[in-house]
């Protein structure tokens, strides 16, 4: 018999992306579908259109399924042998939410392998334009959950988090709120990821556990959905939700579709897909004590802990591999952007002269701090730059490579101080594990070193959410409990 071979798939704010490993965990293959650049029609600018508001971010969910078909179609003529593929999962960038219209399950199930996806599922959504985790745009749904359930400790013990403008639940009373027909049209809400896992099951699929506590709805101990905070936030939330999961569950064997289409085996099992943090969690494999830092769109710093303390900063997730522990997490919005920014702005737009400058300039830049919000930033909620001299006096502008060396390690003392706040503690074994495309960067990583006083480690590959899904279905099947598929 062949020897078989597992895919991990990312649906994240920039770009989808696949890997396949072998039953040796050996990365075999890679692809990825850069929207910007690859899918100009869209007009996407990293993958998202930010609003006049300045607070709505979006992007467009056919988007995301031409992706598909164009990496499919990739992968096809490169010779991929679709075959041997025994069981695939997924990530999504989390938070953002996909509005399947009545009826779209049937099309879903009645998919023509003649054509491609996109163009059978034109009519699918009742919103083309998805909110994602960018936006800010939900203040008032956050203080009026926050409310509804007796304060910020309240929902964060509850659900992991106080209220985020992110976080689904409130994304999800802005558009109850200001499009009730598209909500009535809404016959089910997914995550990304769970959305991206229903292209390949052909169904709608059920919500993982992990991906879930990104909502402000999910019980993270009880596992379920929690009815006050469904009830603050939309009615019928729950039937529109569908039901929650382990996230190594399996949703069953792949479409139809994929197999005539492609040539998949039939018997390729779909495994749940989660978030691309939780995703990032299982491909790195933690130990304790070791903190990893996802250097993608944004910027992420989480741990795996077995017992939660949930408080008003920070959050925690249901852990994606063993679903009775629990995952630490902390976000920042201003990453990659913010420095390609800077780098566009003090570098010429290069990395190798980014870098120059990192390697010509003295750790502690000389007493000069500088802290750079572009966009509203979660992890403290605040805009603006912010520079301060040697004598702590406040400067409109930094030289070139202070103003790089400043920005980097302010983003990483940051996190230092962060992750001390939640209780982290950086101890003589610790190690930092380093992923997301600016973990590329070897001076970058040299500054985390340095902010941190840890040495820095990373995989081969930067992907590490698609590597974590290659292992999560490798692991689904082997162990995953079987979901039972609701026909609706
Ligand atoms: N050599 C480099 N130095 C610093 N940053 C880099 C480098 N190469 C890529 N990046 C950054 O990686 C980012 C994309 O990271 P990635 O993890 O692929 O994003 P996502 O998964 O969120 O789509 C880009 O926005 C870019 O700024
Ligand atoms: O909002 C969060 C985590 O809470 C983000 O980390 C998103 O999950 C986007 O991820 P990337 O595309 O930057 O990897």
């Amino acid at each position: 018999m062949a020897e078989g071979a597992y895919l991990g798939w990312d649906f994240s704010t920039q770009q989808v992306k696949v890997i396949a490993v072998d039953e040796k965990l050996n990365v075999t293959y890679e692809e990825s579908i850069n929207f910007d650049k690859e899918l100009p029609e869209y007009g996407t600018q990293g993958g998202a259109h930010v609003h006049s508001d300045k607070l709505t971010v979006t992007s467009p969910v056919l988007m995301w399924v031409k992706a598909l078909d164009i990496i499919l179609e990739k992968m096809k003529s490169s010779g991929f042998n679709f075959s041997r593929v025994r069981a695939l999962s997924g990530a999504g960038q989390q938070h953002g939410s996909v509005y399947w219209k009545r009826g779209a399950c049937q099309t879903l199930r009645n998919l023509s392998p003649d054509l491609p996806l996109h163009q059978q599922l034109k009519s699918s959504f009742s919103l083309s334009d998805c909110p994602i985790w960018m936006d800010s745009s939900t203040t008032v749904e956050c203080r009026n959950l926050e409310k509804a359930v007796k304060g910020a400790q309240n929902l964060s013990d509850i659900t992991g988090s106080r209220a985020y403008e992110r976080f689904t639940g409130n994304q999800i009373a802005k558009i109850f709120k200001e499009n009730p027909d598209a909500y009535s049209q809404t016959e089910r809400i997914a995550l990304v990821s769970s959305f991206a896992a229903s292209l390949f099951l052909g169904s709608y699929t059920p919500i993982d556990y992990s991906d879930g506590s990104g909502m402000n709805l999910f019980h993270i101990r009880k596992k379920s959905w929690s009815q006050p905070c469904l009830d603050a936030c939309a009615p019928e939330l729950e039937e529109k939700l569908g039901p929650a999961v382990p996230s190594s569950s399996v949703l069953g064997p792949i479409s139809s579709y994929y197999v005539q289409r492609y040539g998949f085996n039939s018997e390729c099992k779909v495994i749940a897909f989660t978030g691309d943090n939780p995703a990032s969690l299982a491909g790195m494999r933690l130990e304790e004590d070791d903190i990893a830092v996802s250097l993608g769109t944004s910027d992420t710093l989480f741990l795996w802990i077995k017992e939660p303390t949930p408080a008003l900063e920070g959050h925690i997730f249901c852990n994606p591999v063993n679903s009775q522990e629990y995952m630490a997490l902390l976000c920042y919005k201003n990453g990659s952007l913010m420095r390609e920014k800077v780098r566009d702005e003090s570098a010429s737009g290069s990395w190798d002269e980014f870098s120059t400058a990192l390697q010509s300039t003295e750790i502690g830049n000389c007493g000069n701090l500088g802290f750079y919000f572009d966009v509203m930033e979660i992890t403290p909620e605040t805009t603006g730059r912010h520079r301060f001299n040697a004598d702590n006096q406040k400067v409109l502008n930094f030289p070139r490579k202070m103003e790089i060396r400043a920005l980097i390690e302010g983003q990483f003392m940051a996190k230092r101080i962060h992750a001390e706040k939640l209780g982290y503690r950086v101890v003589p074994s610790t190690k930092i594990l380093a992923t997301g495309g600016a973990s590329h960067n070897k001076d970058i990583l040299q500054v985390l070193s340095d902010v941190f006083n840890a040495p820095v480690y990373t995989i081969e590959t930067a992907n590490s959410a698609c590597l974590g899904c290659a292992y999560r279905a490798i692991h689904g099947l082997a162990v995953g409990e079987m979901f039972p598929l609701l026909i609706s």
